[in-house]
């Protein structure tokens, strides 16, 4: 087998750039895929942090006239991850996320940002940016969508296209008054190129014009084609789904270890398991809780949108004396949930505590500290949080939906007398079964040997990227000797 090349599409990479989990994938597959012997190098926008972050930059593309100002793009390093970066002052160095302003809006010449993405990756597809000629593009997000259409309208010989779904929520539609900027040719505004609905379409035209879809789990795979959970795009993706792959995440098993993890209170490893009590003790200090070692200590660590489901928690807090548990949560996002949980840990202090914003060691703190994780997502393409949890034994509890529901074997009766169970998961996801769920949690809680199989089972799950990098080298050479 000889090696191959790719060139992922990127809007954000870990460490440099991250707002969700798009980031922490874009960061570590590539270096598993190494390992299969695919190359990966990533395009990724020249924003600020980037920016300051990249060494041995060389410039090997320039683009004179790109939506509206110079730019070039850079062969970079930084550490360990090989970059294209797209360096557009005018669309890209400013302050603010990478999607939005300071003001939390769009950047509202977001669409001409994310077309000169996908363009970039379009050129480089072809071969114009010094030597890397990719066998793939692999676009993430509707943010890279357009790599796709670009290429396809491209009457040279171009290398394959495949686009991952990590969120369907997000589809980037902008009016059809964009459309002749795009440098498109006329025919591509058509219900088979990137037109939806008299708008255009950045996720549509990619879900239809790259060779392969993926997805982060096959059971979302599976739920994005019908209705439900298909927001709007479940006709195309059945019209499609020869093309549809859903490939499981990993997490970056070497930042994700408690063993050696320089973000928490004391290492560990399933062999010296009572060594966690202290990161526990850490956790309710932190937070402010009572450092009680007999209360189950729930975690959250999210981002707070509908998608999470975290309004259920908040509806439901009077469960937690009930059940003798107390809550730590990290989280961000909704200012109506921000201020909900605030209020929460003010009115029971001691039981319930919440930091509010994104904090990497405190996430790190709380996977290692916090005996179980409660994740009430009312979707989740794969999620990340639990195969965290998993490989720290803080046992998920979790919407049996997407991800969660391929990656956690639920501990009920008969995966309890088989020894299998890895978490507790609960359907229909409503504030009723998140309760119910937790009390079936307080219950095994207090069953010292079934809770210490649940962690067991939980830290010896294979959450690395091993498997899944294998999936995805099979995919990219199924593709190009299909070519
Ligand atoms: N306040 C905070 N402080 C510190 N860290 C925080 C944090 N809030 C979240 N994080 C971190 O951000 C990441 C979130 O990843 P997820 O997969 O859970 O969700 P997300 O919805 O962003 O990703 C989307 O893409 C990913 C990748 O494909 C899918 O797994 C997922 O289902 C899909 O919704 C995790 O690494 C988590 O630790």
């Amino acid at each position: 087998m000889s090696a191959i090349k790719v060139l992922s599409v990127a809007p954000e990479i870990f460490p440099l750039v991250k707002t969700g989990g798009l980031a922490d994938v874009a960061g570590a597959l590539p270096r598993a895929l190494e390992a299969e012997d695919v190359h990966v190098a990533t395009l990724v926008p020249g924003y600020p942090a980037v920016m300051a972050a990249i060494d041995r930059a060389e410039p090997v593309l320039k683009a004179p006239k790109l939506f509206g100002g110079e730019a070039r793009v850079l062969r970079a390093y930084a550490g360990e991850l090989d970059l294209f970066v797209l360096d557009a002052p005018h669309l890209f160095k400013r302050q603010g996320g990478p999607y939005v302003g300071p003001d939390g809006r769009d950047w509202p010449d977001n669409a001409q940002r994310f077309a000169a993405l996908g363009q970039t990756a379009a050129q480089i597809g072809l071969g114009l940016a010094g030597n890397f000629q990719p066998d793939v593009v692999h676009a993430h997000d509707w943010q890279a969508g357009l790599a796709a259409a670009y290429l396809n309208y491209e009457s040279r010989s171009r290398p394959g296209t495949v686009i991952t779904i990590h969120n369907l929520a997000f589809q980037g539609q902008f009016p059809a008054d964009v459309f002749p900027s795009l440098g498109l040719p006329p025919q591509a505004f058509h219900i088979d190129g990137v037109e939806y609905y008299g708008m255009v379409g950045y996720l549509k035209a990619g879900l239809l014009l790259s060779d392969r879809i993926t997805t982060v789990s096959p059971t979302y795979a599976m739920e994005i084609r019908a209705p439900e959970a298909g927001m709007g795009l479940d006709g195309l993706l059945r019209a499609r789904s020869g093309a549809i792959t859903g490939i499981l995440n990993g997490i970056d098993v070497d930042v994700w270890n408690p063993e050696t993890d320089p973000l928490i209170a004391k290492n560990y490893t399933l062999e010296t398991l009572a060594q966690r009590r202290v990161n526990k003790v850490a956790l309710q200090e932190d937070f402010g809780l009572e450092t009680d070692s007999d209360a189950l200590l729930i975690g959250v660590v999210s981002r707070l949108s509908w998608q999470k489901g975290l309004d259920l928690l908040l509806a439901n807090l009077d469960v937690l004396p009930r059940i003798g548990a107390q809550l730590v949560l990290l989280a961000s996002g909704d200012p109506a949930l921000e201020e909900g949980f605030r209020a929460a840990a003010a009115a029971q202090p001691g039981r319930v505590g919440a930091v509010i914003g994104y904090n990497e060691r405190v996430a790190h703190q709380t996977q290692a500290g916090a005996d179980a994780l409660v994740i009430p997502s009312r979707f989740e393409p794969c999620g990340l949080t639990q195969l965290c949890a998993m490989r720290y034994g803080a046992i998920p509890i979790a919407a049996r939906a997407g991800g969660l529901a391929d990656t956690i074997i639920d501990a009920n009766e008969m995966a309890l007398a088989s020894g299998v169970g890895s978490g507790l998961l609960f359907s229909p996801v409503t504030g009723e079964m998140l309760c119910a769920a937790l009390e079936r949690a307080a219950r095994l809680w207090v069953q010292p040997e079934a809770w210490a199989r649940l962690i067991e089972n939980s830290m010896t799950t294979d959450v690395s990227w091993r498997r899944p990098a294998a999936a995805y080298a099979k995919l990219y050479r199924d593709l190009i000797a299909e070519r």
